[in-house]
């Protein structure tokens, strides 16, 4: 087994998470500590600028030059906190996913801001990073990548079952009777939401649901939100975090309550919407859409079967993505499929990442 850190700078923006996962790129062993460490409110904003005008930008610009290096040492600190956490444990690899700037597989175009040369300098561990071109080069949506840790973790439970992710962005995988995975992104997560609250509220999110809770769903809105194309699209399918911007402005004439309860509900729909081709049995939910009472409630409302937080089978939900980076750092490592037809629609199963600093196998 391979010691590796994984790190997530998620589309929510919050900060970088961090997670030890021991693994042999099969299955996975311990997994923990964990930790999540914010950016400060100043680099949020300059990365918020970044997202709006990442179509026009170019990786050499000042601005993204200068962004790309302070979150690349918070990414570092987060290393070290997560080292002294652990004890000083040995670290064979580091998985930077790095933050999402701009995602167009259309266009063959996904663009993570990370500087892995400077993460392997700052913490002499071997980086695996670019998750995501490679796939997108060979016809896939580079988008989850989720879905090959999310089945090594279902391994022993009874089939169907279903591993949703409620980010920024939502995205479910499937394991079916077969034992085959599929995935998609199903449309949006907490992003809308975040973007929502912080306008009305100044938070930078809807904190434990409490405008939702106190809103009503505009059912006319819900449903012009969801007849965008997006949902008519067969699986595997993916999403920018902006693709759904549009979406404010359609609810902009309701109250902040309301609102609120329209986005909830627009989370809730979408999932319950995902082109799958089977009904899961169970259903388990992961993400930072975990502590939304409102999105759990319309979960359990909405979708046949078992509704429950992976906190239920032990696991940890808000640190699932960073673990699922250093597991697929060691799959890239040993030249192992990190997606396939049914995951991103890449045209065959594809290795994925690339490596800064001594491989540890060498
Ligand atoms: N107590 C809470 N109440 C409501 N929402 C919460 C709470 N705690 C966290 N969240 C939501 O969770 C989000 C963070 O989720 P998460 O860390 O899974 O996102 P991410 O990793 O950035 O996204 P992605 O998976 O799309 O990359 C916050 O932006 C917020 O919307
Ligand atoms: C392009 C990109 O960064 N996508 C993220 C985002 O956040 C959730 C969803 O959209 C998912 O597709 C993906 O992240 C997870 C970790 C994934 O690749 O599985």
């Amino acid at each position: 087994m391979l010691h590796a850190i994984g790190l997530m700078s998620g589309t929510s923006l919050d900060g970088v998470d961090a997670a030890l996962v021991e693994t042999d790129g099969h299955r996975v062993g311990a997994r923990g500590p964990s930790l999540s460490l914010p950016y400060a409110p100043a680099l949020r904003e300059r990365m918020r600028d970044l997202l709006d005008r990442a179509p026009t930008l170019s990786a050499d610009a000042p601005e993204v030059r200068d962004v790309e290096h302070a979150l690349t040492l918070r990414h570092a600190e987060a290393v070290q906190a997560l080292r002294e956490k652990a004890g000083h444990p040995h670290v064979d690899v580091i998985g930077f996913h790095g933050q999402t700037l701009l995602h167009q597989p259309q266009a063959h175009r996904t663009w993570q801001v990370g500087d892995a040369e400077l993460l392997w300098r700052e913490t002499g561990i071997a980086v695996v990073h670019d998750f995501r071109s490679a796939d997108v080069a060979h016809g896939g949506e580079g988008a989850p990548l989720a879905p090959f840790y999310h089945a090594a973790l279902l391994a022993g439970q009874e089939r169907p079952v279903a591993i949703v992710n409620i980010g920024g962005v939502s995205n479910v995988t499937l394991l079916g009777t077969d034992g085959r995975v599929h995935a998609c992104d199903t449309g949006p997560g907490n992003a809308l939401l975040d973007d929502w609250a912080r306008i009305h509220t100044g938070h930078p999110c809807d904190f434990d649901g409490r405008l939702a809770s106190a809103g009503q769903v505009d059912a006319d809105v819900l449903q012009a939100l969801l007849s965008d194309p997006f949902f008519a699209r067969p699986a595997p399918k993916s999403l920018d975090r902006q693709s759904f911007h549009r979406a404010l402005s359609m609810v902009s004439h309701l109250s902040a309550q309301d609102g609120a309860a329209t986005l909830a509900a627009f989370t809730v729909a979408a999932i319950a919407a995902a082109p799958l081709p089977q009904v899961p049995r169970a259903w388990y939910i992961c993400g930072g859409g975990v502590h939304n009472p409102v999105i759990m409630r319309g979960l359990r409302a909405r979708l046949p079967g078992i509704v429950a937080p992976v906190g239920e089978l032990g696991w940890d939900g808000d640190a699932l993505e960073a673990e699922c980076f250093g597991f697929l750092a060691v799959r890239a490592l040993l030249g192992l499929p990190i997606s396939a037809p049914e995951t991103t629609g890449v045209r065959l199963p594809l290795t994925g990442g690339r490596i800064v600093g001594a491989h540890p196998r060498a």
